[in-house]
């Protein structure tokens, strides 16, 4: 069974990992390409990246195990330890505590999952197999970010946007301004799209 599609909003937001492999490395990636500023890693090691990225100060590490009392006032908590009794005992603080959970090695005991992603500016396009088929989801990744991951996308985003305000601060009635926007959408996703297929036309002449 699948979940329902959210878009947290982390800035300012506690986050916290617990592990330090490459599958936290792979979630800390992901927490801060979504915005995340206040994030910590605990574990008794880390990867290299995941040091160079406290040396940018990106984040915090602390160089010891996961200990009761870390889910405290956390907004989200990620259990990536590698150990699936360890990780349950971070889900069940993470609850008491009322923070997000997900835990990396078991679906069912997560409170939410994490998805493959595409951004473009503003563009976030996500794919989530519930679980069934993280492989899947990485391929199909891929195949989006050839099809939609080009600046037009964004840039489409970011005219509409600005449509949009200018349609709002007119005051005209909602049905007109939805109407205009589906239009202005339509016809954007199609320049870009023809964007997209002339610079593979371009590529092939190459
Ligand atoms: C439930 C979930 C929990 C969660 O939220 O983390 C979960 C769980 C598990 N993944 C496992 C394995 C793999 N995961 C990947 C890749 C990704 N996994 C991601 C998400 C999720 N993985 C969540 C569900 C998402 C969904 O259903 O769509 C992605 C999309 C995003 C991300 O990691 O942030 C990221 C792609 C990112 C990208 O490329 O963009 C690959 C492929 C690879 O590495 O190339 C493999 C190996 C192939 C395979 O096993 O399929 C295992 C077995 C571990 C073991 O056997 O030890 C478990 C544990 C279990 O089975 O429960
Ligand atoms: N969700 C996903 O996409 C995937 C999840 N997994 C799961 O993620 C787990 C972690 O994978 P890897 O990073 O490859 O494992 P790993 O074994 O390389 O790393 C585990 C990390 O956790 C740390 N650690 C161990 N005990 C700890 C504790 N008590 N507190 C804090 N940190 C602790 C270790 O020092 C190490 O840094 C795997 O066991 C697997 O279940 C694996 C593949 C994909």
């Amino acid at each position: 069974m699948n979940g329902y599609p959210v878009v947290l909003r982390l800035k300012g937001r506690r986050c916290l990992i617990a592990g330090g492999g490459p599958i936290a490395e792979r979630k800390a990636l992901g927490l801060l390409d979504g915005g995340a500023d206040q994030l910590t890693v605990i574990s008794p090691s880390f990867t290299p990246q995941l040091l160079q990225l406290a040396n940018e100060g990106r984040l915090e590490l602390i160089q010891r195990e996961y200990q009761s009392g870390d889910a405290g006032g956390q907004f989200l908590i990620i259990a990536a330890t590698g150990d699936m009794a360890i990780n349950g005992q971070i889900g069940l603080e993470a609850e008491e505590a009322s923070a997000l959970f997900n835990d990396a090695s078991n679906a069912e005991l997560s409170a939410f999952a994490t998805s493959a992603a595409v951004r473009q500016g503003n563009l976030l396009l996500s794919v989530n197999t519930g679980g069934e088929a993280p492989a899947l989801s990485a391929v199909l990744r891929e195949e989006l970010a050839q099809l939609y991951g080009s600046s037009r996308y964004a840039e489409a985003a970011a005219l509409l946007g600005e449509l949009r305000r200018l349609l709002a601060a007119e005051e005209r009635p909602a049905a007109e301004r939805r109407e205009r926007l589906r239009l202005e959408a339509q016809r954007l996703a199609h320049w870009a799209a023809a964007d997209r297929q002339r610079s593979a036309e371009r590529t092939d002449r190459l």
